[in-house]
């Protein structure tokens, strides 16, 4: 099975968790539009609920597919929320960002006692740090902040989108930083935000409740609690 149908069907998963009423955050991502896709079928069924979006591009797909939104001037708790993941180590610590939408993302994390990720089996690993950790820089002197990220013992190479140097949805640069392996990720977020100039850190540390995993040989899906 291909990659993007081990993503659909981890996603559809997901989306069979959500129920009435509950106020849903939206993650970012290929493997979440899927989870839009079908959230926005079980909208169209009567599901009731309010989704508060962690993009422009996750806000774009809601929208089309008809899940009504809201944000945190009308909420302060959420009762689920849902994100893939660019990896997950068996303590449950996340890299991600890998879109962009990392501070976002934390932000709406952070305001629930449920984040479920979705991811399939190849981003299910040993050790994190494989993918270039993303840390979200302030643009002025993002080239100090970096020197100092340097230092911690990787390199950071500034993202580049399309049209020039890649701005996130709130108007700052992302370094992905490569630390090949990350043994200590609860230091390293702890050292990263502690540098002038840094937003966030793709990493997130002891926020998950659980995570769905899609395996293709043989085909299943593992939930793994917290
Ligand atoms: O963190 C993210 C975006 O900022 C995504 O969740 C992560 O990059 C996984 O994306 P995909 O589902 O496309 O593999």
């Amino acid at each position: 099975m291909n990659q993007d149908k081990l993503k659909e069907q981890v996603a559809h998963e997901a989306v069979n968790d959500i129920q009435d009423n509950m106020i849903v955050g939206l993650g970012t991502g290929s493997t979440m539009y899927y989870a839009i896709q079908r959230l926005g079928e079980r909208v169209k069924d009567g599901l009731n609920i309010k989704g508060i979006p962690t993009s422009e591009q996750t806000a774009k797909w809601a929208q089309q597919y008809g899940i009504p939104l809201t944000d945190f001037s009308e909420v302060s708790h959420l009762d689920i929320v849902i994100d893939g993941a660019d990896e997950i180590d068996g303590n449950f610590q996340l890299i991600k960002g890998g879109g962009g939408a990392l501070l976002r993302e934390k932000i709406v994390a952070n305001a629930t006692d449920q984040f479920i990720v979705i991811v399939d089996e190849s981003k299910y690993v040993k050790t994190l740090g494989k993918f270039k950790l993303p840390v979200e820089v302030i643009p002025f002197g993002w080239e100090v902040a970096a020197r100092e990220i340097e230092a911690l013992g990787c390199e950071a190479t500034l993202r580049v989108g399309k049209d020039g140097t890649f701005l996130s949805d709130n108007g700052h640069y992302i370094l992905d930083c490569d630390f090949k392996e990350i043994h200590n990720p609860e230091k390293l977020n702890q050292d990263l935000i502690s540098i002038i100039g840094v937003v966030e850190t793709g990493l997130f540390i002891n926020m998950v409740q659980k995570v769905l995993i899609s395996y293709s040989n043989p085909e299943k899906i593992i939930a793994l609690n917290n």
